[in-house]
């Protein structure tokens, strides 16, 4: 590496002549692999800092100072230990167009469209394509600036489940959050050893001193940003954004995407997918995942409180599983994450009291607006969240904001609280279990405005493969498609659009070959609580009212006689979905489904198989087309 031009000094021989300094650890004392991963980085970067994390509460203390001289955070005096970050309102989200896979060959990362029809899938980019990006980027992009480097566990640190990875990064925003969100510091470094270890680098693109101002003090370069794979070299490249998805690899790019390509090879499942435990008022208790698109409801659903007496719902994770059958044939899975990064608007003591108390202490909030006597506030919040007296300032800083402000929102749609899992009141006991927790039922759903009913179960494996592939969903405000006023309803196969690290047909094939014995498949279920009347108004309360509809799975997992079939799959016999007490429910509505719908969305699917999967879709999906086509005209 170049060590030339060194005005630094620093205390360790070896480290004299480096451009940068080591503030604190020392390469010297790490695995070979790990200290030649920061240099090299550290070469190209050219930080004038570097920082190795060991996951203290002082080293936190230190992160949280900076930010707060930064004027990157502010503190919310209202709670214990809780912070408020506003970002630059050009990055509030995931960017899925600037989100790519470098692999070799195209095929590997996604299908070939039809007639060269631009792909939906996973975005490709050539090795070739991938250097000369990142040439125009990463060289000198964190001049002035501190390189942290941060060693992370994905799944409970030492489990034969988890994973290492090594963050890089010039943001102690991201240092904060990571901190949060998975098990982080120096015991990683002593587990992993010498190991392989996913490589991970980030930047915000804005070295010192800066050629314009910063928007909102927050450091980003919203027109370069790039978030690239690439799984030959196990190395993840994030550049331009400091927001979430974007930018805390661990999740998004390496348990999803990078795990989904490992767990292909390996025959395991990387899914974006909740993991909750119910125990019914008999005390059985059954697991279940559920995979829903970007906002579409897995953290409320994982940390419901449930309306029916004598029920019980406890948490595994909210947002990824990493899933495998064990030598018994019984799919296992664990949470790899160690904390929360959930949706706030919409979050109150009504819909969501669990997450309510959670956010109470040590959770940092971001782009929430914020109350005069320190504490936070958005869109469907309780009423008492602002005290008498208090004014509330948005998230874009527009000072005594006014409630039915509906062209500002006092928090973006994407404003999210990033909490540690450990301090939820009703984290499941076997939440770390490094043997996973065992799954019973997998269930599938997104935002149906229209046609789709309340709950429908596969006729088998083969059959709920389809119901995933064909997953449609409503787009939100957690990527670029969403926010608008026009919400587009848009392909979602299994909530993983924007997370498949590889081929989408090679995902279906490789779901399909689960099946053969000795697995014992969970059965399939799909759920749409997003259905609404002809006013726009939802047909279903939701929330905790959806225990109704997994108590009606967990008969169904034990082989009870509650279903019946249709043209889509099975659904409740009449009676059987207990909905006592709910007042006035068009149950008919609910679950109507309609031949015209029906096969609407059938040429729907069609097309979007044919366009999008073309030759590389399993001829198992094909026959299921098929199927339900023939089931739609015998309606
Ligand atoms: N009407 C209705 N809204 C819901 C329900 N569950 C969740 N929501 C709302 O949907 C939005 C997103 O819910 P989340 O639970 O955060 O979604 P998520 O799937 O965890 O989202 P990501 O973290 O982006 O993956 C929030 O505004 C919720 O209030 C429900 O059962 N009914
Ligand atoms: O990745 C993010 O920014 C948040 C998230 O969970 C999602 O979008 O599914
Ligand atoms: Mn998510």
């Amino acid at each position: 590496m170049a060590n030339t031009n060194s005005n630094q000094s620093s205390t360790a021989a070896s480290e004299q002549k480096r451009p940068y300094t080591v503030v604190k650890g020392s390469l010297s004392s790490l695995a070979p692999k790990v200290r030649s991963f920061i240099e090299e980085k550290a070469a190209i970067c050219q930080p004038d800092n570097v920082y190795i994390c060991d996951g203290s509460d002082e080293e936190n203390q230190q992160m949280i100072d900076t930010l707060l001289e930064n004027g990157m955070i502010q503190s919310l005096p209202k709670y214990d230990n809780c912070w408020l970050a506003l970002t630059d309102p050009a990055d509030v989200a995931r960017v899925e167009k600037q989100t790519f896979i470098v692999t070799k060959e195209k095929r590997q990362t996604t299908p070939t469209t039809l007639n060269g029809i631009a792909g939906q899938l996973a975005k490709w980019m050539s090795p070739e394509e991938f250097s000369k990006q990142f040439d125009e980027r990463f060289p000198g992009c964190m001049k002035g600036r501190t390189m942290y480097a941060i060693p992370f566990s994905m799944g409970p640190v030492g489990s034969p489940f988890s994973k290492i990875g090594m963050e890089l990064t010039d943001s102690a925003y991201v240092v904060v959050c990571t901190r949060i969100m998975t098990r982080m510091g120096a015991d990683v470094l002593k587990t992993l050893g010498d190991g392989e270890f996913v490589r991970g680098l980030h930047s915000m693109g804005r070295p010192l001193p800066l050629t314009k101002p910063l928007v909102n003090n927050w450091p980003c370069n919203s027109e370069k940003i790039m978030v690239a794979h690439i799984p030959d070299k196990n190395e993840i490249a994030s550049f331009g954004s400091g927001y979430g998805g974007n930018s805390l690899l661990g999740k998004k790019c390496f348990a999803l995407r990078f795990g989904g390509i490992l767990a292909k090879r390996e025959g395991w499942l990387a899914e974006h997918m909740l993991i909750l435990g119910i125990t019914n008022p008999q005390g059985v208790k059954k697991y279940v995942v559920a995979a829903f698109p970007s906002a579409c409801g897995k953290t409320n659903l994982a940390m419901m409180t449930p309306s029916l007496p004598g029920y019980k719902i406890e948490c595994v994770g909210d947002d990824i599983a990493w899933m495998r059958f064990d030598s018994e044939g019984q799919l296992r899975a664990i949470n790899p994450e160690a904390g929360f990064f959930g949706v706030a608007p919409g979050t109150s003591m009504k819909t969501n009291p669990i997450a309510m108390k959670l956010v109470q202490s040590n959770t940092v909030f971001t782009n929430v607006a914020k109350t005069s006597d320190g504490g936070v506030y958005w869109k469907g919040i309780d009423d008492d969240a602002v005290s008498p007296g208090a004014t509330i300032t948005s998230w874009k800083r527009q000072e005594n904001w006014q409630p039915g402000d509906k062209t500002n929102p006092a928090a973006h749609p994407n404003a999210r609280f990033c909490a540690p899992a450990a301090q939820c009141p009703i984290m499941d006991p076997a939440w770390e279990d490094s043997a996973g927790v065992p799954i019973d039922a997998i269930i599938f759903g997104g935002r149906r405005p229209k046609g789709v009913p309340l709950i429908y179960e596969s006729f088998n494996w083969q059959h709920g493969v389809f119901v995933g592939a064909a997953m449609r969903s409503e787009a939100t405000a957690a990527a670029e498609h969403g926010g608008g006023k026009k919400k587009m309803i848009m392909h979602d196969p299994f909530a993983m659009r924007p997370f498949f690290g590889y081929n989408f047909g090679d995902y279906l094939r490789h779901w399909l070959s689960l099946e053969p014995s000795p697995h014992k498949v969970p059965k399939i279920f799909h759920v749409n609580w997003f259905r609404t009347n002809d006013e726009g108004e939802f047909l279903w309360p939701g929330f905790g009212e959806n225990v109704r509809v997994l108590s009606w799975i967990m008969d169904r997992v034990a082989n009870k006689d509650v279903a019946m079939e249709s043209p889509i799959g099975l659904i409740p016999k009449p009676g059987s979905l207990n909905v006592e007490g709910l007042g006035d429910i068009d149950m008919k509505e609910l679950f109507s489904v309609s031949p015209e719908f029906l096969r609407d969305e059938c040429v729907e699917i069609d097309k979007y198989f044919k366009e999008q999967v073309n030759e590389d879709l399993p001829r198992e999906m094909w026959q299921e087309l098929a199927n339900l086509q023939a089931r739609a005209k015998k309606m």
